[in-house]
């Protein structure tokens, strides 16, 4: 029996407009992205097999008809999608590289060398405005009067598909449903960094302060690499407040394994293909959890945990109020995913952003001798030593500190392309064209918190304009490094705290500079955008201070 291979293309044709515009085009599919590859890859072998066996067909005909078919619902599918893309989205007003438009790919083939994410975005807008398509449902918004828009605590703007990457290990910031992730809140988190309990962590983090100056004081004088040195200290405190394990890296003067699988599993799937989350669930599906790197991390954190249940700390740490809040599901698995997401977010949120924020304010102090002067005179107004009287809460009202602090943070952001968001459901108007709900959005902090609507002088590092100076901020709004609002940054004080004692100590003890031959222009040019920064080498050289 010849079927009619006409008929069969027609049919085909209509099946594929019909399945983009009756379901590809609605909604999210990241999930099921998976199980759409193997069928696309599983289905020409499979009616080759049927066709032959079920109606006796040749296997000749049976591959050229199942061709013309998958062919041509193939082309007509991806013929609807980007014309669709290109001519009907809700985001062809607006402006961005003419490719960018058809296929989200463009972006990672433009990012995917030297993983800068935020440098990309920045020239895109440097060359298109403020509002850049940057992907066929990605708007890139680098106008700082939108911040507050997007992430004000009333806003109705959600969470993008990104957050569900890692699904289906879960945690706290992936909870997508705002109920369920303030429940998350309220139910153990929100006590474990209360002030009362933060105050209980000051002394370990003081003591990781300690360990990382008598590292420095045993190396004056030579060339360090405080790209290590920084991230080894950020990691011990969170290892310790998580589990009460520290990573002891900088005890021993080494990495960690943990810290090093960090690394090498974030650049690919954070770094390249942030902006393509189902490719990287797909990639998590189909590779065997052996063979994917990502899982030595699961189960070292697992590890912890369950080592960290068994055992009472005899100080509290972050686990405690968790851990004493119960089960959060009613279904133990569940439950059992969520405790593990939760310590592993506990490590992955609280070592790489405070990592970037402290090696790039080590590299201002670094590059100028007058803000170490500054900020260790403001100290030592205050009263302030480097011995067992220095307290934590003191350094909060150090005006200049903080100041620097503020300063690193705008001019280096820990997540520089911004975080991803959705257009609430019912729609919201945005540079001037309505959008409706759905349509995926994210603020470069780097190029926000550089745009002159926002800061004058944006490119120059000047504390003052957070004290003396105010009049150098033109939309302060602009300014979230922790994000706001009910999604908003929940270690923000514990990470100032690690930021202020560091620095302190740092200054009180030593005269900070560039190693010979050190510009910082790895740092700035070579780190790469995971999201978080995970960055390049940075040497300085800490010299034991001359007091007068
Ligand atoms: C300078 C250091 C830090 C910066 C700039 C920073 C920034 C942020 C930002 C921007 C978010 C929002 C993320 C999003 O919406 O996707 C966030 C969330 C979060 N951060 Fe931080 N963070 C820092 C340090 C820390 C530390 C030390 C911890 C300690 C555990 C921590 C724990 C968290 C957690 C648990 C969330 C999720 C909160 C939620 O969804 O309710 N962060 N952080």
């Amino acid at each position: 029996m010849a079927l009619p291979l006409v008929q069969v293309a027609a049919l085909s044709l209509i099946a594929g407009v019909a399945s983009h515009l009756t379901y590809f085009i609605h909604g999210e599919h990241m999930l099921t992205a998976y199980k759409l590859v193997i069928a696309a890859l599983l289905y020409p072998p499979t009616v080759v097999v049927l066709l032959t066996t079920l109606t006796g067909l040749p296997l000749s005909h049976a591959v050229q008809l199942t061709s013309v078919n998958y062919g041509a619902y193939m082309t007509a599918l991806f013929t609807s999608i980007l014309t669709y893309r290109a001519f009907f989205h809700p985001l062809r007003h607006f402006d961005g590289p003419k490719l960018a438009r058809l296929s989200q790919f463009y972006h990672f083939f433009r990012i995917r060398a030297k993983v800068d994410n935020y440098r990309h975005l920045d020239r895109l807008h440097a060359q298109y405005g403020e509002y850049v398509r940057v992907g066929p449902n990605l708007l890139s918004i680098s106008d700082p009067d939108m911040i507050e828009v997007i992430f004000h605590p009333q806003s109705n703007f959600n969470k993008a598909e990104w957050y569900d990457i890692a699904n289906p290990l879960l945690n706290l910031v992936q909870l997508r449903d705002r109920a369920e992730h303030d429940r998350r809140r309220r139910h153990g988190w929100d006590l474990a960094f209360t002030t009362k309990a933060l105050r209980s962590y000051d002394s370990r983090v003081i003591k990781y302060a300690d360990q990382f100056v008598a590292q420095m004081q045993r190396r004056a004088g030579e060339a360090i690499n405080v790209t290590n040195w920084l991230e080894w200290y950020a990691f011990d405190v969170m290892g310790d407040l998580a589990f009460g394990r520290s990573f002891k890296a900088l005890e021993k003067g080494q990495s960690h394994i943990y810290i090093d699988t960090m690394h090498q599993t974030s650049a690919l799937p954070l770094g390249c293909l942030g902006t393509l989350p189902w490719v990287i669930q797909t990639m998590t599906a189909l590779v065997p959890p052996r063979l994917n790197p990502f899982m030595t991390l699961v189960r070292y954190s697992d590890e912890c945990i369950e080592e960290r249940k068994q055992r009472k700390p005899t100080e509290p740490d972050i686990m405690t109020p968790i851990l004493a809040a119960g089960p959060f599901y009613e279904d133990p698995k569940a439950d059992a995913l969520l405790l593990v997401g939760d310590a592993r977010l506990i490590i992955i949120a609280g070592s790489d952003t405070s990592a970037s924020a402290l090696i790039h304010s080590f590299y201002e102090l670094g590059r100028d001798a007058n803000v170490v002067q500054k900020i260790r005179e403001e100290l030592e107004q205050h009263g302030i030593r480097n011995d067992d009287s220095l307290s934590i809460t003191q350094l909060q009202y150090c005006e200049y500190l903080n100041a620097f602090i503020n300063e690193t943070l705008r001019m280096h952001p820990t997540n520089p392309g911004g975080l991803f968001r959705l257009t609430p459901p019912g729609g919201v108007k945005i540079g001037g064209h309505y959008l409706p709900g759905g349509v995926k959005v994210v603020n470069p902090h780097y190029t926000v918190l550089r745009s002159p609507k926002a800061f004058v002088a944006p490119n120059e590092f000047i504390p003052e304009r957070w004290t003396t100076r105010p009049e150098l901020i033109r939309n302060k709004k602009a300014f979230c490094p922790f994000s706001q609002g009910r999604f908003a940054c929940i270690g923000r004080n514990l990470a100032l705290n690690e930021l202020r004692a560091v620095i302190s100590k740092s200054v009180l003890e030593f005269d900070i500079s560039f190693a010979p031959g050190e510009t910082g222009r790895a740092l700035l040019e070579d780190s790469k955008d995971i999201f978080t920064m995970s960055l390049a080498k940075l040497e300085l050289r800490f010299t034991k201070r001359s007091r007068t």
